[in-house]
C-alpha cells in the first residue's frame, strides 16, 4: 500500500502562513487585543510595588485607595480585551478550518481513483477526519492560547527589565533551567507519543479482530493465541505509557522548581541591593519584580502544555497539506474530443508501484458495437487492462486511446460518456434515489430518472413513499445488494457511454440476485460497445470475439469457433469447462 504524500515542513510553514495571510486582519486584530491585554495585566504588580513604596513613605489612605482603584480598573480592562482577543480568536480559527475543510474536498474530489485506492480510503479518511479536526483544535485554541501566552511572557519579562535590569537577568538566568529541560523533553516527546499512540492502535486493533471473529477464533480453537496476542499489544501499550510518564515525571518536577529560582534569586540580589545601598533599589520594586517572575509561570505552563499539541498538528497539517502534492486527475485546459468510439490499445506495458510490468505489450484493437470478452487464468492482468481500457490508470508506456485520445486525457464528465467500468462494488450515496441517479446525469429530469430505472427493472422505487425523493440509507430506506446493483446500473443508462468495461459483475453474487442483475444488464448492455471480463466461459460463447491473457500479454484473438478450432489455450479452457458442464 502507497500513502498518498505528507508535505516537507517548509511547504507547511508556507501553507499555514498563507492561510494566515487570508485572514491577515482578523489575526493581526487577535495579537493586537491580546498585546494589549498582556500590557494591562502588567499594571498589577506595578501597582502593588507603588502601594508598599507609598505606605512605607508614610503616604495617606487616599493614595492607597487611588493606586487600588487603578488596580482593579486594569484588571476589568485586561478581562474585557482577553475576553474580546479570544473571541476573535476563535471566530478567526473557525473560518481558517472551514477554509481548510473546503480545500481538502477539494483535493481529494480531484484524486486519482488509482491513488486513493493505493493508499486505502483509510489513510484519505483519517487525514479528513482526525488530522483535520486536529488542525482545527490548534487554530482556535492551541496556537492562540500560545501566541497569547508568548506575548504575556515577553511582557512580563520586558516590564522586570525596565524596573532594574539586574533584577531582569536574575529572571532570566534562573529560566535556563526550564529551557534545557523543555528541550530535552520535547526531543524525546515526539517519538514516544507516536509510539504509545500506535500501540493504543495495534491494541484496539487486536480487540476488533478479536471480538468481531470471535466465532472464528471459537471455532479453530484460536482462544490461546489471541489471548497471547492480546496480551502482547497491552503489554506495549503499558510500556508505552511508562515512558511518556516518565517523560513528564522529569519535566514537571524541574520545571516547577526552576519558575521558583527567579523569584528566589530576585529577592535575594534584591535584598542584597537594598541592604548595601537603599537608594539603589526600592523594596517595591523587588516585590513587583518578584511578583511578575511568580506570574509567568501561567504563561510558560500554558506554552509547555501547548507546545506537544501544536507538535502532533504540525504533523496533521504536513499529512492534510500533502494532499495538494498527490496527482490530479482531471487536465485542465482545452480537453481534447475523440474523433470516434474506438478503443485502441497500442504497446501497453504496465506495473502497480514501481514492481515489475504484469502487462507486457498487449496491443488490442476494439470496434464500436463489439461484443469482447477478456479470457485467461487469475493473474493473467485482465482486471489490470480493464481499468486502463476505463481510464483509471495511465500504462507505464504505450497507450490506451479512444478515437485518437488517451482515456486518461479526458475529462470526467467526457470521460463518462464514453467509458465505464461497472463492477461488483455498488455504492449507494447518501441522499435520495434521485440524488444517487443525478450522479451520472446532473440534468436529468424525473421522466429520464424513471425510464433508466425501468430499463433496469427497478420497480421497487415506485413503491417507495416519496418515489424518487426516498432517502436512501441509515434511518432510511436501505436498498439490498440487488436493488443497489440496479441503482448502480441506472446510473449507466443515464451517463450513456458508448463502451461498457464489464468486470464479470454477477460472478460473485447469489443466485437470485445474479438473475434480477442479469436482466437489468442485458438491458443496459444493448447497443453498447462491451468488453466484458469473463470469469465464466459462457460469456466468452457469446461474444463477438475473445481474447486470451496469459502472464500479461494477449496470447489469442479471434472469434469463439475460431479460436476453438485452432485448438489453443481456449480451446483447451472451453473444452475442460464444457466437460465440467456436462
Ligand atoms: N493493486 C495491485 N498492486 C500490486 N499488484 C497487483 C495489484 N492488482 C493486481 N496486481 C498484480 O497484477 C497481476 C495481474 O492482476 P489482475 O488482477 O489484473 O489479474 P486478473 O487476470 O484480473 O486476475 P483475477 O482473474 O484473479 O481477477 C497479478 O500478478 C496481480 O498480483
Amino acid at each position: 500500500m502507497t500513502s498518498l504524500p505528507v508535505a516537507e515542513p517548509a511547504r507547511t510553514r508556507r501553507a499555514a502562513l498563507r492561510l494566515i495571510r487570508l485572514d491577515g486582519r482578523a489575526f493581526a486584530v487577535m495579537i493586537l487585543l491580546n498585546a494589549l491585554a498582556a500590557a494591562a495585566g502588567l499594571a498589577g504588580p506595578w501597582l502593588l510595588g507603588r502601594i508598599i513604596d507609598e505606605v512605607k513613605s508614610g503616604a495617606g489612605v487616599a493614595a492607597v485607595d487611588r493606586l487600588a482603584l487603578a488596580l482593579l480598573v486594569f484588571a476589568l480592562v485586561r478581562l474585557l480585551l482577553s475576553r474580546y482577543a479570544s473571541y476573535v480568536g476563535h471566530r478567526f480559527g473557525e473560518r481558517t478550518l472551514a477554509r481548510i475543510r473546503e480545500q481538502f474536498t477539494e483535493r481529494a474530489l480531484a484524486l486519482p481513483v488509482s491513488a486513493v485506492e493505493r493508499a486505502g480510503t483509510g489513510d484519505l479518511i483519517t487525514r479528513g477526519t482526525t488530522d483535520v479536526a486536529a488542525v482545527g483544535v490548534t487554530l482556535r485554541d492551541a496556537g492562540p492560547e500560545v501566541l497569547i501566552a508568548a506575548v504575556q511572557a515577553l511582557f512580563i519579562l520586558g516590564a522586570v527589565f525596565v524596573l532594574d535590569p539586574l533584577l531582569g537577568a536574575c529572571g532570566l538566568l534562573g529560566l535556563i533551567g526550564i529551557w534545557f529541560a523543555s528541550r530535552w523533553y520535547l526531543r524525546r516527546a515526539v517519538t514516544a507519543y507516536l509510539a504509545e499512540g500506535a500501540a493504543n492502535s495495534a491494541l484496539a486493533e487486536e480487540l476488533a479482530a478479536t471480538t468481531g471473529g470471535a466465532r472464528t477464533v471459537e471455532a479453530l480453537r484460536l482462544e490461546h493465541r489471541r489471548l497471547r496476542s492480546c496480551h502482547d499489544a497491552v503489554e506495549e501499550c503499558r510500556r508505552t505509557r511508562l515512558h511518556t510518564l516518565f517523560l513528564r515525571s522529569v519535566l514537571f518536577p524541574i520545571v516547577d522548581v526552576s519558575y521558583s529560582v527567579p523569584v528566589v534569586a530576585v529577592l535575594l540580589v534584591g535584598g542584597t541591593l537594598m541592604m548595601r545601598d537603599p537608594s539603589a533599589v526600592t523594596l517595591g520594586t523587588v516585590v513587583a519584580a518578584a511578583l511578575y517572575l511568580r506570574q509567568l509561570s501561567q504563561p510558560l505552563d500554558t506554552i509547555l502544555e501547548q507546545l506537544e499539541r501544536l507538535q502532533g498538528s504540525t504533523a496533521s497539517f504536513a499529512r492534510v497539506e500533502g494532499l495538494a502534492l498527490a496527482p490530479r486527475s482531471a487536465p485542465s485546459e482545452a480537453p481534447p474530443v475523440p474523433a470516434d468510439d474506438r478503443l485502441e490499445v497500442a504497446g501497453v506495458r504496465y506495473a502497480y508501484d514501481g514492481g515489475p510490468d504484469v502487462l507486457h505489450g498487449v496491443d488490442l484493437s476494439i470496434r464500436p458495437g463489439e461484443r469482447l470478452a477478456i479470457v485467461g487464468p487469475s493473474g493473467a492482468g485482465k482486471t489490470t487492462l480493464g481499468r486502463l481500457l476505463a481510464g483509471m490508470d495511465a500504462p507505464r508506456t504505450g497507450s490506451v486511446t479512444v478515437g485518437g485520445v488517451p482515456v486518461t486525457g479526458l475529462d470526467p464528465d467526457r470521460l463518462r460518456e464514453r467509458v465505464i467500468l461497472v463492477t461488483q462494488e455498488h455504492h449507494v450515496f447518501l441522499g435520495t434515489v434521485g440524488d444517487n441517479l443525478r450522479i451520472a446525469a446532473p440534468e436529468a429530469t424525473d421522466a429520464e430518472l424513471r425510464a433508466a430505472l425501468a430499463a433496469v427493472g427497478a420497480d421497487w422505487v415506485g413503491e417507495l413513499p416519496d418515489g424518487l425523493g426516498t432517502d436512501l440509507g441509515h434511518g432510511a430506506h436501505r436498498p439490498d445488494g440487488a436493488q443497489a446493483q440496479q441503482l448502480a446500473l441506472a446510473r449507466v443508462v443515464l451517463a450513456d457511454p458508448h463502451t461498457l468495461i464489464l468486470d464479470e459483475a454477477t460472478a460473485l453474487l447469489d443466485p437470485s440476485t445474479a438473475r434480477h442483475t442479469e436482466r437489468a444488464l442485458a438491458a443496459v448492455l444493448e447497443g453498447r460497445t462491451v468488453v466484458a471480463i469473463a470469469h465464466r466461459l459462457q460469456t466468452a460463447h457469446d461474444a463477438d470475439r475473445v481474447a486470451v491473457m496469459q502472464d500479461g500479454r494477449l496470447t489469442e484473438l479471434g472469434t469463439h469457433d475460431s479460436l476453438v478450432a485452432a485448438d489453443g489455450t481456449y480451446a483447451a479452457l472451453w473444452h475442460t469447462w464444457h466437460g465440467v458442464k456436462e
